[in-house]
């Protein structure tokens, strides 16, 4: 669904180096590495909101749907959550069902500002999901939610990876523990520019427990 041969140069300083990779459908990769390591960046090229600097470019299936969940939940305050997600394209009668399964039934009157960020992200993720992604990324979805609401936009995502599962998905994450939950594709970048320092399938049990391990150890010198 997805190919990218990409390197990218900020101000002042080079930040990816050159990366090429494949995504294809059904994948679902966690994306961790050192706090600026470039993750959001490689996001951001992937969804086509930067430019590579260098590199053929990313090509994507010309009919690939992307949902991208910012850090910041990116709604339009000054519309409902129906508004929000019918400005995507959601249908009226399909908002309701989007908000339930999301855990908001009910809210679709209320305003961004109205919500905790627990609701406002899972709201987010409702707009993402509006768009029947073929692609969903995801910037560090749990991140500054409470225990409480972290599990419950957990529970939200696996249901929904779930459902769809010829979805790819690509989420960042500091969490090894979330890596081993969610992903069959983890994703390691470091270095400066970064490079791409592990691409590890995770098929077996074994792979999970060893991958884990070794992320641990890795996030600890985070
Ligand atoms: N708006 C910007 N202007 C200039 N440089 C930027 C900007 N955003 C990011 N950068 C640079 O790009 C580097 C990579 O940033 P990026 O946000 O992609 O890292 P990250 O791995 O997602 O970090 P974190 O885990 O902290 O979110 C940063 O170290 C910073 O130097």
């Amino acid at each position: 669904m997805l190919e990218l041969d990409v390197a990218y140069h900020g101000t002042p300083r080079a930040i990816l180096g050159r990366l090429s990779l494949r995504v294809t459908a059904g994948e679902r990769i966690c994306l961790l590495g050192p706090s600026g390591s470039g993750k959001t960046t490689l996001l951001n090229l992937i969804a086509g909101l930067g430019v590579p600097s260098s590199g053929n470019g990313v090509r994507r299936d010309a009919t690939l749907r992307v949902g991208y969940l910012f850090q910041e939940h990116r709604l339009l305050p000054w519309r409902t959550l129906r508004q929000n997600l019918m400005l995507v394209g959601a249908a009226p009668d399909d908002v309701d069902s989007l908000l339930d399964r999301v855990d908001l039934a009910g809210h679709g009157d209320y305003l961004p500002d109205q919500l905790s960020l627990g609701m406002a992200r899972r709201a987010a993720l409702a707009r993402c999901l509006a768009v029947e992604p073929d692609l969903l990324l995801l910037d560090e979805p749990f991140a500054s939610l409470d225990t409480r609401r972290a599990q419950s936009l957990r529970d939200c995502l696996a249901a929904l990876l779930e459902q769809r599962p010829q979805m790819a998905m690509i989420c960042v994450t500091h969490d090894a523990q979330d890596a081993a939950r969610l992903a069959n594709r983890v994703w390691y970048l470091d270095g400066c520019p970064a490079q791409l320092r592990w691409d590890e399938r995770l098929e077996h049990a074994d792979d999970r427990a060893a991958v884990v391990q070794t992320l641990s150890r890795l996030a600890e010198a985070i």
